[in-house]
């Protein structure tokens, strides 16, 4: 049920309530988003509204979705209707009545400069975003600039009025150290020309900062104690994401010794919860690597250390569509069976009980199924898998996954290959790519292989809330040490700034050491 759907589901009154209720506990940086919002609520109200961009920065923790559901629930309360999405369904699905861009704008899955949504004005999604009076984006370092192009172009269009995002109230939310838009063999100078901050459209933005890591220091007895410890730990990240902790001249930084794992890390991670057969423990623990190879091979390993629980293999069934007739024969059914791609299920999709998966498609956003969703398998039948949600408010509930049949991305083959099969992977082991937006009870980072891209170190150290949570394996050549890549051009003016200040103090090496760093990448 959406804000769109006749019978909704809430009392405004009731949502009011909430909302004001988590209003009163927001910390001042939070407060002060809420306040401009309502005032360019009351603006748009009686027709005075010019620009309603806003930008809320927020490192991971720091109360960005806290922020945007008590927006929500504001604003039930006061009938405004809103929309509510993110690149990635599992971020949208974090927001009250949450989804993908792509479902709300009715974005095209390829996009560039020309790209056009297919939101007609008498087409339900083009009525919706008329309709709209206030728009949610979360997770904007991953989006390229052209889809926030192609929405300003369309809400103009669709609105017949001449200004930004056709003078709707247009928040986009994220975190500039995190991992930019996935765009295949682009290097560094594309990858940042398609950041959202190099975009014409991002002078109109006001920029709000959350910066109290609520995550790590929640109001449980455990974050109390461990006070100290745990903001050590906040601001730790924060300075790894602005690139502030001192790098050699390879951009390796020093990270603490506690952390270092100094034994096999599948053992280290997974050792004792398969020894106690703990698989409600071990589900909710996850390898962070940096390629599919490697996950592939994690995932394999881990499955062959849990002894003697029921297995199973289910087979795809892999189709060509092609206009070359001769597409079959040259492509024989071996070789497509070998064909793996993050985006797709392998062909033999092995399985055990109580195995951790995870989504490779939309199924139902709705219902808390999403490109990314992790679940834990609990019964295994020939045409369905019964199984149960991990973390979230929805941990323990049962669903029930089919077969589909899922297609290969565009451009991968010479020829589009159809694959019937579950979509889902196992996930003892996942990229930190794939990593982003994910909350981890208990990390192990594989960095032997170093990262390669702006945001991937800060990623993989941000998915877990303190440092106990966490085990880092480093290369036998950089002991202790790990590849951190921070391109300072993405990150904001404020961010850049204290950085020098700090820069300063740390020493013209590191600079010197930067540089060298940067031109490596390149
Ligand atoms: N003002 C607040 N009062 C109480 N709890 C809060 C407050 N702000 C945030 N939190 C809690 O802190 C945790 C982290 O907040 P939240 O998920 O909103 O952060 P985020 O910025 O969206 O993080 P990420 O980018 O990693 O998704 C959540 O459990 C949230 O409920």
């Amino acid at each position: 049920m959406t804000e769109f759907e006749n019978e909704k589901p809430w009392d405004p009154v009731e949502e009011m309530a909430r909302g004001n209720a988590m209003r009163r506990d927001m910390y001042p940086a939070q407060e002060r988003v809420v306040s401009f919002v309502l005032k360019k609520i009351e603006e748009l109200k009686n027709g005075t509204l010019t620009n309603g961009c806003i930008f809320i920065d927020g490192p991971g923790g720091c109360g960005k979705t806290y922020t945007y559901r008590t927006l929500c629930y504001l604003m039930r309360g006061m009938e405004i209707k809103y929309k509510t999405s993110a690149w990635m369904g599992i971020a949208g699905n974090l927001m009250p009545d949450g989804r993908t861009m792509h479902k709300t704008f009715g974005l095209p899955f390829e996009m560039d400069s020309t790209s056009s949504s297919n939101a007609k004005p008498n087409s339900q999604t083009g009525k919706e975003l008329i309709e709209t009076q206030v728009f949610i984006v979360d997770e904007i370092s991953m989006v390229p600039k052209y889809a926030i192009e192609l929405i300003d172009r369309k809400l103009r269009e669709l609105t017949e009025i001449d200004l930004p995002f056709g003078g709707k109230i247009f928040i986009i939310g994220g975190d500039f150290r995190q991992i930019l838009p996935v765009e295949k063999k682009a290097g560094r100078n594309e990858l940042i020309a398609l950041s959202v901050v190099r975009s014409n459209l991002w002078e109109n933005f006001e920029v709000f900062r959350l910066a109290e890591n609520r995550r790590v220091v929640q109001n449980d007895e455990e974050s109390r104690t461990n006070r100290p410890v745990r903001e050590n730990f906040a601001q730790w990240l924060l300075k790894m994401g602005n690139g502030k902790i001192p790098a050699d001249k390879e951009g390796y930084i020093k990270i603490p010794d506690a952390v270092v794992s100094r034994r096999d890390l599948v053992e280290e991670v997974f050792g004792e919860c398969i020894a106690n057969k703990d698989f409600d423990l071990l589900s909710r623990r996850v390898i962070l690597t940096t390629t599919n190879e490697r996950v592939h091979e994690l995932n394999a390993r881990v499955l062959e250390l849990i002894g003697d629980e029921e297995e199973k293999i289910y087979l795809s069934v892999d189709t060509v569509d092609s206009n070359e007739p001769n597409t079959v024969i040259n492509y024989p059914p071996e070789f497509l069976h070998s064909y793996n791609e993050s985006g797709l299920p392998p062909h033999e999709l092995k399985l055990k009980v109580n195995s951790p998966v995870i989504l490779k498609r939309n199924l139902n956003p709705s219902t808390g199924l999403c490109n990314g969703t992790r679940l834990r398998v609990k019964c295994m039948h020939q045409h369905l898998i019964e199984c149960e949600f991990i973390i979230g408010e929805r941990t323990g509930q049962k669903v029930l996954i089919p077969r589909i049949t899922l297609t290969s991305g565009k451009g991968n083959l010479p020829f589009v290959l159809h694959r019937r099969q579950f979509p889902v992977t196992l996930c003892y082991a996942m990229t930190i790519n794939k990593s982003q937006g994910q909350t981890i009870d208990f990390a192990g980072l594989d960095l032997e292989t170093s990262v390669f891209s702006h945001g991937m170190a800060y990623v993989a150290f941000s998915r877990v809330r303190a440092w106990e949570y966490l085990r880092v394996k480093t290369s036998e050549e950089k002991q202790g040490k790990v590849k951190n890549i921070v391109w300072k051009e993405v990150l904001l003016a404020d961010d850049n700034q204290n950085q020098n200040q700090t820069s300063q103090n740390v020493s013209q090496t590191t600079r010197e050491e930067t540089q060298s760093q940067r031109s490596q990448e390149l």
